[in-house]
């Protein structure tokens, strides 16, 4: 069959682009009243910029810069890639677990530079006075797991085109108080599948107001400081809402509901302890998942990706692959970590393991070829994106996503304190 070409996949495309800047200033975006913000560097200030922006981004050389990314040493994690020119996958170790730091082998990643090493120290400072001195979230004998996630190389990894520390330190934020709920809530840190439902829901108020009478009120606010997760998240989102736009910070409750939604499914299964079906389990990880990490990458970087663009489905599509690529990577780096801790812990191989009658060792082989196939589709979708709808926004905001990608791939390589990898080769 012949490729329909990227415009037919992507219904509503060229108008969106079209509004985005490629017609006259009556087509183009008015400009929204905002919060107060600091150095949303990039967002259009007018109507007319944003069509001068589109003019400029249909000239070909400038799509095609974007889309190679700036070159030069240690650059090559930041361009967006086509599938006819992907990186080749590291060959198999020939035996024996590989060397502590090591990617897994056969994993198709990209490399990333490392890390700028006076952004990490900084950041690591600043996050570990927010968490104690601002939210308290967590007591002093989980300060080694909280040194041991480093969050400020996570962070700093992912965001390289973050403008400044305050512009990281929205991310780093938003990543403590996910990983507290989590931990606190569905995990090993007193968290249970029983009562989830209802913690989750309390704890997203903290993210999506209550709005409700000046009687219930007081009980509500009270509330959000009544445990880690909850003052995490209230003070996290505080800091993002000052520096996003309206449309952004929907952006993230909304992936945020999605977030919660994975956990109840997954705490619905853990204390029925079923196994579900491959499929039912990717479904499930696509909830459970990073999304909410990559999507904030415009506001860390200073700019902001049009709401109507990312609603756009071959947008939706492309974040999908990348969130489900980035979780699984985390399946395949912490499965020896949850083969190890009490009870039966769902990630990828297991399921395949279990539901698919095959060994551990093969059902982890299969699970890195899934890995492998998102990214390739990821990869593609993106660049057919980019190619049909090539606005700067468009283009800075895909590439963000690829580098977050990259980021987080390095994070679970290198965090040889949370994971080591099972000898399988
Ligand atoms: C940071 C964030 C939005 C996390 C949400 C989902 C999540 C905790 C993961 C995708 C990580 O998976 P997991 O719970 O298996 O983490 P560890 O393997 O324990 O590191
Ligand atoms: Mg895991």
């Amino acid at each position: 069959m012949s490729d329909p070409g990227p415009s037919s996949l992507q219904p509503g495309l060229s108008a969106a682009a079209a509004r985005a800047g490629t017609r006259p200033a009556a087509g183009a975006r008015p400009a929204l009243p905002g919060p107060p913000s600091f150095a949303r560097t990039a967002r259009p200030a007018a109507p007319g910029a944003a069509a001068r922006e589109g003019a400029a981004a249909v000239e070909r050389p400038a799509v095609e810069r974007i889309l190679r990314g700036p070159s030069g040493l240690g650059t090559a994690s930041l361009r967006l890639r086509r599938q006819e020119e992907p990186a080749a996958p590291e060959e198999p170790a020939t035996s024996g677990p590989p060397a502590p730091g090591s990617a897994i082998p056969g994993l198709y990643h990209h490399p990333v530079p490392e890390p700028d090493p006076a952004r990490v120290e900084e950041i690591s400072a600043r996050i570990k006075r927010w968490a104690v001195d601002e939210v308290q979230a967590y007591p002093p004998e989980w300060e080694d797991q909280f040194d041991g996630f480093s969050v400020g190389r996570y962070m700093v990894a992912c965001h390289p085109d973050a403008p400044t520390v305050d512009h990281l330190m929205i991310a780093t934020r938003l990543m403590v108080a996910e990983n507290a709920v989590d931990d606190c809530y569905c995990e090993d840190h007193g968290g249970s599948p029983i009562g989830l439902g209802s913690r989750l829901l309390l704890a997203h108020t903290a993210l999506d107001p209550l709005h409700t009478t000046s009687e219930y009120e007081p009980a509500w606010l009270a509330s959000l400081q009544s445990d880690a997760p909850r003052r995490a998240y209230r003070s996290a989102m505080e800091y993002f809402v000052r520096q996003s736009s309206a449309s952004q910070a929907d952006r993230y409750r909304h992936d945020m509901a999605r977030l919660h939604l994975g956990y109840l499914a997954e705490a619905a299964w853990a204390q029925e302890d079923h196994v579900p079906e491959v499929w039912e389990y990717l479904a499930m990880r696509q909830f459970n998942n990073f999304r909410p990490c990559p999507t904030i990458t415009d506001t860390v970087g200073g700019y902001e990706l049009p709401a109507d663009l990312h609603a756009l489905p071959a947008m939706q599509r492309v974040i999908a692959l990348a969130g489900n690529a980035t979780t699984i990577v985390n399946d395949l780096y912490s499965y020896t970590k949850e083969l190890n801790s009490p009870g039966r812990h769902l990630n990828l191989p297991v399921v395949i393991a279990e539901r698919e009658g095959v060994s551990d060792r093969d059902a982890y082989l299969k699970a890195v070829e899934v890995h492998n196939d998102l990214m390739h589709a990821f990869e593609s979708e993106a660049a057919a994106l980019a190619a049909a709808c090539p606005v700067p926004t468009v283009l800075r905001f895909l590439r963000g996503v690829a580098v977050w990608v990259d980021g987080n791939h390095y994070w679970h390589r290198t965090n040889t304190y949370r994971y080591s990898l099972p000898d399988f080769w």
